[in-house]
């Protein structure tokens, strides 16, 4: 691939760019807002000139709802040699496009299941989608030629490309990202009209699980409005947890031993099967989970002081694998937490104890 062309450029089309215009190719960022593409060009994404003729390949990374409608335009106007889409649904964009009466033979629908809760291109980075899946939706229909184009995209962004059917796709992402975001703007539901003495205790527990909460509402109604069934289908047994939960709670709460017993088994019941559940989420890169052993290290709130963790531990040749910082209620200090393979624990510990900072348990 040597010309794309990215259409939509905010987290998504822009981190795509990044890393094809890492990887040489010449890249031409379009956006209905051309103050969003100004933006991506310039981080280095690309040039929002349009391209002088039709690019090898048209990334469609519009709101899920604008998705068949830009695919369609762009193909009416032959912008590309193969076009793709990167919308978190699949089916019902294919629908739509089929419904428009459009040869599909040189589109395929893809999803990167790698994202963040902001929007815009100033959120993106090239390497968002390293070591994460991308689904691919081929259909009977779809030319080798951009098929092969769709796995040099998911190549020179180091995804890693999955192909399934799009009706199975939605079913999937149902489970893994779609209902978990509605529990998760549920949760922190409960903090809009809490005490602020409650609030100000939130730690790193509550931040897990209500990051995603964040998101643009406005795209999450997309999502769910295309999905709506699936999502419905697992709320349901996810309010049916919650009853038994609650009976079990309110059980514990009950003068009665028997009563009590059979509540903390309904709860420890509950627990369990959470933690059977999480063990079979994949670990970084879509591997098995691992264990890491967290290196924490107390910094000032002040700019710079992750970029010069970051450096030290380059320089003891530790790989950091994951990081989180958990900033101190009402002072100018946080908590870096740093994971690392267990060996490197030790060694990273004295290197950074060497270069001043204060190591905590
Ligand atoms: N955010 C995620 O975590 C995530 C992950 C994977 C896939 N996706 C999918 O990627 C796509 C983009 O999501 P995002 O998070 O980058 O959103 P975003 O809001 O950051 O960017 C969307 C961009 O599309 C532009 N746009 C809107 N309508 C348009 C139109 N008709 N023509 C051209 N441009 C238009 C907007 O101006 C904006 O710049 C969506 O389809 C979403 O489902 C999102
Ligand atoms: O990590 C996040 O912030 C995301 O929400 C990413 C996430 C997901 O649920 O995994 C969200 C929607 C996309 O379609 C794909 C990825």
């Amino acid at each position: 691939m040597r010309t794309a062309l990215v259409i939509g450029t905010g987290l998504i089309g822009t981190s795509a760019a990044l890393a094809l215009v890492q990887r040489g190719v010449t890249v031409h960022l379009a956006d209905h807002d051309p103050e969003q593409a100004r933006t991506a060009a310039a981080l280095g994404a690309g040039t929002d000139d349009p391209p002088q003729g039709p690019v090898d390949l048209a990334v469609v990374a519009a709101p899920p709802a604008h998705v068949a409608a830009v695919l369609a335009d762009a193909m009416r106007r032959g912008l590309a040699r193969g076009y793709l889409d990167v919308a978190s649904v699949k089916g019902g964009p294919h629908r739509e496009l089929t419904a428009l009466g459009l040869d599909l033979s040189s589109y395929i629908g893809t999803h990167p299941m790698s994202g963040r809760e902001r929007s815009g291109p100033l959120a993106a980075t090239g390497d968002l989608f390293e070591g994460r899946p991308w689904v691919l939706t081929p259909t009977r229909d779809t030319d080798t030629e951009v098929l092969n184009l769709a796995l040099e995209l998911v190549s020179h962004c180091r995804a890693v490309p999955v192909v399934m059917d799009a009706d199975a796709h939605d079913r999937a992402v149902a489970l893994v990202s779609h209902m978990p975001h509605l529990v998760s703007s549920m949760v922190a539901a409960r903090l809009e009209n809490a005490e602020e003495s409650a609030v100000r205790l939130c730690g790193q527990g509550i931040r897990d699980v209500t990051r995603i909460a964040a998101s643009d509402p406005r795209m999450w109604i997309d999502i769910l409005s295309a999905n709506p069934g699936p999502v419905a289908d697992l709320l349901t047994d996810v309010a049916s947890d919650l009853e038994e939960t609650v009976r079990a709670l309110r059980a514990l709460q009950s003068a009665d031993d028997a009563k009590r017993v059979e509540g903390t088994l309904g709860i420890t019941d509950m627990l369990t099967r959470g933690n059977a559940g999480q063990v079979r989420v994949p670990g970084k890169h879509g591997t098995a989970p691992r264990t890491y052993e967290t290196v924490v290290v107390l910094i000032d709130d002040q700019p710079g002081q992750l970029a010069r963790i970051f450096a030290d531990a380059d320089r003891a040749g530790v790989n950091i694998e994951d990081v989180r910082i958990e900033h101190a209620t009402g002072q100018q200090a946080g908590l870096v937490q740093l994971m690392v393979e267990p060996k490197a624990a030790p060694v990273l510990g004295t290197a950074l104890r060497e270069r001043g900072w204060a190591l905590r348990q």
